[in-house]
């Protein structure tokens, strides 16, 4: 657990960066610190490992003051990752995953190994070990910093926008990469962003900051969806607030009901119903129209999964019917727009 308790860092030049920061951040989870720039999130994070120490105010790490706690000591249980991931050029991927070990007195062989285990954890081949960071795409480079940083398994995690620098494909794929260590490694990470969207996508909780070091909400995404704080915090996290929201309604009160099927590859006879084209293991295919002609499908959606995606199936569907499928892909069911948008609003009760 990290606590910030009345933390306010001012800098010689006069600048208040952070501003009589409360905060506590849970063992096990993620939070994100985001706002727009200069708002003070890195100089909030840098204020847990010691690079920067606060002007008044106090910041304990497990029930620890920080300030009672030597920089070198402190960072071996606190993982950084920065934004280019900041690793050693001259020295090979595996090298620079092994550092912290090496520091930290394990025998080369020893670090070695366990290196090679974290390329592999987040999802490296390990042949990439032997080259040397320039050799690999930004992504990779990421997931390089984050193995790194993951060498001497520390508790805590400090990540300052470690995914700005790729492009947006590769980025979700490194925030889902993130999501899934977590749920394996179950860290207490702080994570700095000005990408809401970012920050909403991984952030069990989050920490809308404001110019002048101010905090204006700490809330669970869902919570800054439906129940902005005020204007600014409405305003930050952007349009369509109320779909985007529905990604944290679960769609287990949408009953899908049965649609007639078709099988791949044979001849299609005009009739009164869209029929769903299923493969050999009724995996759905598209859809075949009233007249007989075929057309491509919606998007479809896991049964259980967000709501959200229960009302885009049922909007992206030729048919207008979303289509359900089970863990394996396999055809579950379909439903109306009307049928989801009835179970959100039964739930508002
Ligand atoms: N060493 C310093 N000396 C003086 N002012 C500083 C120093 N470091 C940061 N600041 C100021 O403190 C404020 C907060 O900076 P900080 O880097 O924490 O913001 P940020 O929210 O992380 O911004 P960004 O998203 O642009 O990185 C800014 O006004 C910045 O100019």
């Amino acid at each position: 657990m990290i606590e910030f308790r009345d933390v306010t860092k001012r800098f010689d030049d006069g600048t208040t960066a952070v501003n009589g920061l409360d905060l506590v951040v849970e063992a096990g989870t993620i939070t994100v610190f985001v706002g727009p720039s200069g708002c003070g999130k890195t100089t909030s994070l840098r204020m847990v490992n010691r690079m920067l120490d606060p002007t008044s105010g106090t910041i304990l790490v497990d029930g620890e003051d920080v300030l009672g706690v030597d920089p070198p000591t402190l960072r071996r249980g606190i993982g950084y990752v920065i934004q280019q991931a900041g690793l050693f050029p001259h020295r090979t991927v595996l090298d620079n995953v092994a550092t912290v070990p090496l520091l930290i007195g394990w025998t080369r062989r020893k670090a070695r190994a366990r290196a090679a285990e974290l390329l592999e954890l987040v999802g490296l081949p390990a042949e990439l070990g032997r080259r040397y960071p320039v050799q690999l795409s930004g992504g990779q480079q990421q997931r390089v910093g984050v193995a790194r940083a993951l060498a001497a398994d520390p508790p805590v995690l400090l990540m300052d926008e470690p995914f700005s620098a790729v492009d947006p494909v590769v980025r979700e794929g490194l925030q889902d990469e993130l999501l899934r260590l977590q749920a394996e490694l179950d860290k207490t990470i702080v994570f700095v962003t000005h990408d809401i969207d970012e920050a909403i996508r991984i952030g069990d909780k989050v920490a809308v900051m404001r110019t002048g070091g101010f905090l204006a909400q700490y809330a669970p995404p869902s919570v800054l969806l439906t129940r902005p704080a005020d204007d600014f915090v409405a305003n930050f996290v952007g349009k369509d607030r109320g779909y985007r929201s529905l990604s944290f309604v679960d769609s287990s009160g949408v009953e899908v009901v049965e649609v007639p099927t078709v099988p791949e590859g044979s001849a299609f006879e005009s009739s009164s119903d869209w029929r769903l084209v299923v493969d050999a293991d009724k995996r759905p295919q598209g859809w075949v129209a009233p007249d007989a002609s075929v057309v491509p499908g919606g998007s479809l959606y896991e049964v259980g999964a967000s709501i959200r995606g229960a009302l885009d199936s049922a909007l992206s569907s030729p048919s207008g019917l979303g289509v359900a499928v089970d863990a394996e892909g396999r055809l579950a069911g379909v439903v109306t727009a009307r049928q989801v948008l009835d179970v959100i609003e039964s739930r508002r009760g």
